[in-house]
This record gives structure tokens, C-alpha cells and sequence, in this order.
């Protein structure tokens, strides 16, 4: 079995951890490295059998190296891969906005580096994972790891110029579900009903539409007019929807993420 480490163990990487698990994957073969002594202990009593290691560890018996900290944490770590890396390594990395040619130019010659914008739902198998290849990286590498995100969701290629978009549609859109979904069930409360009445009247209407959507039971413009009856009461929401602007704000929220993604690439360069 592909053996994969882990640098830096926090949401998303606990997520892919977890999310590989779930899939089928030994824990033995899972291995992470990770700053917080108390993060890790935390991850090797919930999951049995994984194990934090040394960097050094991690590049000597991985096959892959999962690079999930912060992009502001990014110098120390390559730094620390300089001297272990050659090109039969295969770096991953899933930090938003950093450009494969960072790790190109950092690491030794010819490391091959793929670049992956993950989501937090590859928890339940559910992720929305695009990769880029860098410089170095075959099609043979393109294929590891997609074969390695296919056990935890949806896995599409695109031209690493669109990784900054791709970042803020699927990298930060769960967020931006989960904070409708959250002034969904505040607006209940506002209505009066209890709030676990109104978690679960919301949050079913989501999976539904969800999977509607998924089953592409209709284009979504289609499925909203489905819903919106001639002088009924969803045309009433529509229209204070749209006083408030909530379309343009979509957009205006989506473009700010990207810029952000963006910026975060250029303060790695030098
Ligand atoms: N959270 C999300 O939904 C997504 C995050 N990402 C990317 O994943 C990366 C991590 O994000 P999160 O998991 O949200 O952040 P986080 O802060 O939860 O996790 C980062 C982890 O890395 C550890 N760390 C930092 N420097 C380290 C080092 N030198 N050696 C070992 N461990 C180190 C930290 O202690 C922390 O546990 C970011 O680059 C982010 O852009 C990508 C897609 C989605
Ligand atoms: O907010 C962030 O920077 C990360 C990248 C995409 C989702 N979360």
C-alpha cells in the first residue's frame, strides 16, 4: 500500500487522515509530522496505529509527502526537505495559493510536485479535490495521486492557473454553505421555532438539494423555478434576496477569496 506523511496535521490534514481511514487505508501506512506535541498525541489516540515520526522519517519510508500547513508556515518546512528529497520523492502540497514552481525552486533539481486544492467534506468521502502538476511531475505521478484522492471524493485536473479560482469556489465554498445554512437556522429561531427543529428542517432541505444537484436532476436554475409557485411564498424570500444584494455578494465574496490566494503567492516570492 501507498505509504503517505503528513506535514502538519491540522483540519485538512486531519480530514485527509481521517477520510483515508475511512477508505480503506492501513493506519500503519499513514504517517504525520506535526509541531504540536499535544496535536499529535490527540491524533494517535483517535486514530489507532497512526503515528507521528521525524520529517527525516516521513521522507525516508513515504511515498508520497502531503504538505498541509499553513502557507505561512511554508519556509521552514522546505528548508527542512532540502537535503531529504530527490526526484524519486513526490511532493504534494495542498497549501492554498503556493505556485509549484515555490517548491521547484527550493528543493533539490527535479522533484517532482503536485499541487491539490482539497475540501474539508473529504471527512465523509465527499471531497472536491483539482490537482496541477508542476515542472517535474509525470503523468505516473498525476495518476498516484489521483488514485490516492479518489478514496476520498471527486478528484479533477486543471491548469495550475486556475488553482487560485479553483481555491475559492471548492478549497473555501463549504464554508460559505455552511454559513448560509447557519442564517438558515437563525432565521427559525427568529420565527420561533426550537433550534433543533429548525438544524434539522434546514439541514435535510440541504442534503436534498444537494443531491438533486448531484444527480444532475436539473440545471439549478431549473430546480429554483420548481420551487417558486406563482404568487406563493418563495418568490417573496427571491425578492428580498435579491434586494440584498445576495447574487452580487456571492460574487464579490468568491473574487476576495481568489485575490486573497493569489496575494498568498506572491509573499512567497522572492
Ligand atoms: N482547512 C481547509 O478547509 C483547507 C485548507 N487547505 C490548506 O491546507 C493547509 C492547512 O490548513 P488547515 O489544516 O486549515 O490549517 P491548520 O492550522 O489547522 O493546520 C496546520 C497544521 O500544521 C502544523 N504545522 C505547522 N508548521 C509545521 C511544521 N513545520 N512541521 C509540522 N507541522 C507543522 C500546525 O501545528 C497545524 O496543526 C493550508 O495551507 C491551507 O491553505 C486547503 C484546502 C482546504
Ligand atoms: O481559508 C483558507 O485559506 C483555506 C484554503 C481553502 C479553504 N481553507
Amino acid at each position: 500500500m501507498t505509504v503517505i506523511a503528513l506535514l502538519g496535521a491540522g483540519k485538512i490534514g486531519e480530514a485527509l487522515l481521517s477520510g483515508l481511514l475511512k477508505g480503506g487505508h492501513a493506519p500503519g501506512d499513514l504517517l504525520f509530522t506535526e509541531r504540536y506535541e499535544d496535536r499529535a498525541r490527540e491524533l494517535e489516540t483517535r486514530y489507532p496505529g497512526m503515528r507521528a515520526v521525524t520529517v527525516e522519517d516521513a521522507a525516508k519510508r513515504a511515498d508520497v509527502l502531503v504538505v498541509a500547513v499553513k502557507p505561512q508556515d511554508i519556509e521552514p518546512v522546505l528548508a527542512e526537505l532540502v537535503p531529504l528529497l530527490g526526484p524519486s520523492s513526490l511532493v504534494v502540497s495542498l497549501c492554498a495559493g503556493l505556485p509549484t514552481v515555490l517548491y521547484e525552486r527550493s528543493l533539490a533539481e527535479g522533484v517532482p510536485v503536485v499541487r491539490v486544492m482539497p475540501n474539508t467534506p473529504m471527512l465523509v468521502g465527499e471531497a472536491m479535490s483539482a490537482i496541477s502538476p508542476g515542472r517535474y511531475a509525470t503523468a505516473a505521478h498525476v495518476a498516484v495521486v489521483k488514485e490516492l484522492l479518489s478514496h476520498v471524493g471527486q478528484v479533477v485536473e486543471v491548469p495550475e492557473k486556475q488553482q487560485d479560482a479553483v481555491t475559492a469556489l471548492s478549497g473555501s465554498g463549504p464554508a460559505y454553505f455552511f454559513y448560509l445554512v447557519e442564517a438558515m437556522i437563525d432565521a427559525g429561531i427568529l420565527l420561533g421555532l426550537p433550534r433543533a427543529l429548525a438544524g434539522q428542517l434546514i439541514i435535510q432541505s440541504a442534503v436534498g438539494a444537494a443531491k438533486m444537484l448531484a444527480e444532475g436532476e436539473d440545471h439549478p436554475v431549473l430546480l429554483r423555478e420548481a420551487v417558486t409557485s406563482p404568487a406563493g411564498t418563495t418568490i417573496n424570500g427571491i425578492r428580498e434576496l435579491e434586494k440584498h444584494g445576495v447574487r452580487a455578494a456571492l460574487l464579490d465574496a468568491i473574487e476576495a477569496a481568489r485575490d486573497r490566494s493569489v496575494e498568498l503567492g506572491r509573499e512567497h516570492e522572492h
